[in-house]
């Protein structure tokens, strides 16, 4: 999916939200453990539920990993899923990828080839040659990790180098790459205080926001300081949504925490 297509169901769904599918086995209400495949039983639920209120589906691919084949399993049936029955959803692999050129190009065919995910989660770390793998095809994106929103990104995200933060020289250095359109950044809400600054550099991309609800992280903020004139914002929850509830209506009480969500964004919109 294109980011101007992306807007555009941003603007019809009133909302710019993403719900993260961070499935943990020991979380899913007990009943579902006696299905043919628990985590997928849970998505699909969790999918049904909340396709109304969202624009995007996030699987963070270490909750899959930890399953081994079972895991790998439902992740393909997950994402199939919502290709199948929600084709106008975006969909993130958050795997947090990154490697030398020859390698990247095999985490891109894995993730935004064979699964056929809209974009995957990159870790700049290792520079431009292990990211360009991720840009090569048309209507795809990387996602690169910029300013994240846990304790540790003081340690090096927002250290100076030459005068400048690290995280502003990830964002600056990677703009001049080709295919630099088809980049996203990572920017945590819990450094909302940031955006305004992230956006003189890059007042176009979309911005994968995630940290709202359980890490503390504040929708207003987000939106004040990251929001463009195309919105250009995806706002991700995940466990805030997803394990609302352990009753046998968790996917019910799921969908109305993200209908909560999507009101908010739909108000902050009005506002565009
Ligand atoms: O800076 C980052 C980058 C990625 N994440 C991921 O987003 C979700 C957040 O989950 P919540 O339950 O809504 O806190 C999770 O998959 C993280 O690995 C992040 O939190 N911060």
């Amino acid at each position: 999916m294109s980011s101007k297509e992306l807007t555009e169901q941003i603007l019809k769904k009133n909302s710019f939200l993403c719900v993260g599918l961070d499935v943990d086995i020991d979380r899913i209400p007990t009943y579902l453990l006696s299905e043919d495949d628990p985590i997928f039983a849970f998505n699909k639920a969790i999918i049904d539920a909340t396709n109304r209120f969202c624009v995007a589906y996030k699987p963070n691919i270490a909750f899959y990993e930890a399953n081994g084949v079972e895991g790998w399993k439902a992740l393909e049936k997950t994402i199939n899923y919502i290709h199948d029955e929600f084709p106008e959803m975006y969909t993130i692999a958050d795997a947090k990828r990154g490697d030398i050129g020859n390698t990247s190009r095999m985490y891109a065919k894995t993730f935004l080839n064979d699964l056929g995910f809209d974009s995957v989660t990159v870790a700049p770390y290792m520079g431009k040659d292990s990211v360009e793998p991720f840009l090569e095809i048309e209507n795809r994106h990387a996602i690169l990790l910029a300013l994240t929103s846990n304790e540790g990104s003081a340690d090096f995200q927002t250290q100076k180098i030459d005068g400048e933060e690290l995280y502003k020289k990830v964002i600056r250095t990677s703009k001049t790459w080709e295919n630099a359109e088809r980049l996203m950044y990572v920017v945590g809400a819990t450094r909302a205080e940031y955006l305004k600054e992230i956006r003189e550099i890059i007042p176009e991309n979309f911005l994968l926001v995630p940290g709202v609800g359980a890490q503390g992280g504040k929708l207003e903020d987000v939106c004040k300081y990251g929001m463009t004139k195309d919105v250009g914002l995806l706002v991700n929850s995940s466990r805030k949504i997803i394990y609302a509830s352990e009753s046998s209506n968790f996917d019910e009480i799921a969908g109305a925490k993200a209908e909560v969500l999507q009101q908010q964004m739909a108000e902050e919109l009005r506002q565009l």
